[in-house]
């Protein structure tokens, strides 16, 4: 079976991933984190990519789509050998700029469906106090004021662009993500009861 991917967006602590754990819970998708496969890939020692995601991460830019895409599809792949029933991803956090977008459209296109983008829309003022909240016990070093604030202005700048041109396409459903996790989940449901 194709692979049929889901992407996960929204501001920095809207709720990607708790609302993508509660999904795999409840349909048959697959959670990956773009940001959880980087950051473990950039602590094994045998990476070919770890020098490179370090850098990255600590100029606080994008690591290219080729590095990111090569990550996601290793694990989609995992996935689909261990169990072929396992086609459905729900990938969070990706793609975060038209760069990345443009490789994944290169790469992917043929090999995998984007069905559609699960958008979780909130306030400045919601993601800075879920970030710093979550910054009590995540051990997260971005989880900080100047650092939740720099990721919503690189959210606003590269990430929205991405987002516009799957508007375009009619691929967006966007969710309110400022209300309680279950009333997100809610209509997170009623998203994927409706698309399939
Ligand atoms: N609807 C909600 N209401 C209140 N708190 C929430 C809600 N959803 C998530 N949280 C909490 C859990 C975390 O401590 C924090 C951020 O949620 P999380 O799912 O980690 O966000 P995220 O994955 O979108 O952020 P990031 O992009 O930074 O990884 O807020
Ligand atoms: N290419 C990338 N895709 C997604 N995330 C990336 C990429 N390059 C670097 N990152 C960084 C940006 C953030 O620091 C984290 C995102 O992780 P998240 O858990 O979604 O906040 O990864
Ligand atoms: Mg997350």
């Amino acid at each position: 079976m194709k692979p049929q991917v889901v992407f996960a967006l929204g501001r920095p602590g809207a709720g990607k991933g708790t609302q993508c754990s509660s999904i795999t819970e409840h349909c048959n998708y697959t959670h990956l984190s773009a940001g959880d496969l980087l950051r473990k890939e950039r602590t094994r020692a045998d990476s070919e990519f770890s020098q490179k995601i370090d850098e990255c991460f600590k100029r606080g830019e994008f690591v290219p789509g080729e590095i990111t895409i090569t990550l996601l599809r290793q694990a989609m792949e995992e996935t689909m050998k261990n169990d072929k029933n396992k086609f459905r991803f729900l990938i969070d956090g990706f793609p975060p700029d038209v760069e990345n977008l443009r490789c994944w459209t290169q790469v992917m296109d043929g090999e995998a469906d984007v069905r559609f983008i699960l958008l979780f829309d909130c306030s400045d003022e919601v993601s800075i106090s879920r970030c710093l909240e979550r910054g009590k016990s995540s051990g997260r070093d971005d989880d900080n004021k100047e650092r939740v604030e720099k990721r919503i202005q690189t959210y606003l700048q590269s990430t929205r662009p991405v987002i516009a041109r799957y508007h375009k396409e009619g691929k967006v459903r966007a969710i309110d993500a400022s209300r309680s996790v279950t009333e997100v989940f809610d209509d997170v449901k009623s998203v994927f009861d409706r698309e399939g």
